[in-house]
């Protein structure tokens, strides 16, 4: 009989980067910002001595026999590189690499594991929904790994369950949230090979911060700005981008370090813009500003060796209609934002999102700064989500005397 764990219901964000992809990696600062767009998931107990995952983003549906899972531990050990190891053995993951699927169990056996590992491990199953794309620049295998933490974290005991039963919302404390980014973390770690942390931070605290090495400034007072989301549909791997630029700087060091110098001094200038624009009257100074950072830190990413023919195409399709534009998250593919200034008449957002439809990408106009990671009832869900997850093992919301249950 395994032990039973609390079900729950939790999201969190996506994110943009303004400034710093690729140098954050290298120890330089960058800007980065929640997304109103959330990754959804739902753990739920069952106590058929299993544990499933169903991912339908990324077409994966599995479960293993707790039996077999246990065989792999051995008592008292904590997880490290062996268990990662013997992880892949038992996936059969031994040219070492891992295909979207792979990465997404890995990382979700490996949370698993290693929270219940030392006890006896718990009959579950774990459903995702996510409303970003997958593999595109904004972070959703950080929101991914986010919400895997937070919901084992909470299944465990090891954090408290903050929601109470009149709550539609609710986020955790400081102390928790910190647990919750530790593991996120090493959830990137495995998706990302080396990250810098910037994606998993954003999506536990949500908002607009400033990020170096490890440290983070939430930046409070921020202006209200609007951006456009190009999603350019050419895929690509963040692990892969990340190496790329490495192997740049291993073969050119006296011309890559300058670059990365450049990209920080970059990012810590457009901070000092947005705080001035807290501070007084907004200007087309301020914004021609921005602009021009944007155009300085895309060529400086394209240096860095991660352009791509279809992000040069969103940078020219915007120009021609005077908007600037840059790669955001790995590049090599992907998205790109673009910047609205505040007289953008909405016929030139619309003819210019028109356009690059037309190149056959997605766009949509977004609202930044979304809430770090929630937890959730079914109430506080759009529709549309909870019928996926629903299809996948949550039970329709049934409204009770004694009040809700999932
Ligand atoms: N909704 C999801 N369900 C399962 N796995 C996901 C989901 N979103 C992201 N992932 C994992 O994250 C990987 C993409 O990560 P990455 O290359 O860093 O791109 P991104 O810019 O979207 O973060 C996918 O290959 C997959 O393993
Ligand atoms: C390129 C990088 O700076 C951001 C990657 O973001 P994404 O996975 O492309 O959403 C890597 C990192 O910070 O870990
Ligand atoms: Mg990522």
């Amino acid at each position: 009989m395994s032990p039973s764990v609390r079900d729950c219901l939790v999201s969190a964000p996506g994110k943009a980067i303004l400034h710093g992809e690729h140098a954050v990696v290298h120890g330089k600062v960058a800007l980065a910002v929640s997304l109103n767009r959330r990754t959804y998931l739902h753990l739920k107990a069952t106590s058929d001595g299993t544990v499933c995952i169903n991912l339908p983003n990324i077409d994966t549906f599995l479960c293993w026999n707790l039996s077999e899972l246990k065989q792999l531990l051995e008592a008292g050990q904590r997880l490290d590189f062996d268990l990662l190891k013997r992880l892949r053995d038992f996936m059969g993951l031994t040219n070492g690499n891992l295909d979207t699927s792979n990465m997404a169990t890995l990382t979700f056996l490996y949370i698993y594991m290693s929270l219940f590992g030392s006890g006896e491990l718990p009959s579950l199953k774990v459903s995702v929904w996510s409303e970003l794309p997958t593999g595109a620049g904004l972070g959703s295998s950080a929101a991914y790994s986010v919400c895997l933490a937070a919901a084992l974290l909470c299944a465990s005991g090891a954090i408290p369950a903050p929601l109470k039963e009149w709550d539609h919302t609710c986020r955790w404390h400081q102390e928790d949230l910190e647990l919750i980014n530790s593991w996120a973390f090493q959830g990137e770690m495995i998706i990302h090979g080396n990250p810098s942390g910037v994606d998993n931070t954003v999506g536990t605290w949500g908002g607009m911060l400033r990020f170096l090495a490890g440290k983070i400034i939430p930046l409070s007072r921020v202006p209200l700005i609007r951006i456009l989301l190009t999603n350019t549909k050419v895929p690509r791997s963040t692990k892969v981008l990340v190496a790329r630029v490495k192997d740049r700087i291993n073969k050119f060091p006296p011309i890559m370090i300058p670059v990365l110098d450049t990209v920080d001094a970059v990012s810590s200038t457009c901070e000092k813009v947005l705080t001035e624009m807290t501070r007084e009257p907004i200007t087309g100074e301020h914004y021609n500003t921005l602009e021009e950072l944007i155009d300085i830190n895309q060529h400086l990413l394209n240096v860095m060796g991660v352009g791509h023919p279809a992000l040069d195409m969103v940078c020219r399709v915007t120009l021609a209609k005077g908007l600037h534009s840059k790669l955001t998250g790995a590049g090599g593919g992907g998205c790109g934002i673009t910047l609205l200034r505040p007289e953008t008449d909405s016929a030139i957002i619309q003819s210019t999102m028109q356009d690059l439809k037309d190149c056959g990408f997605d766009c949509w106009e977004t609202s930044i700064g979304g809430p770090g990671v929630q937890q959730h009832s079914p109430f506080s869900i759009k529709e549309e989500i909870l019928e996926i997850l629903n299809r996948y093992g949550v039970p329709r919301v049934t409204e009770q005397e004694d009040g809700l249950t999932l």
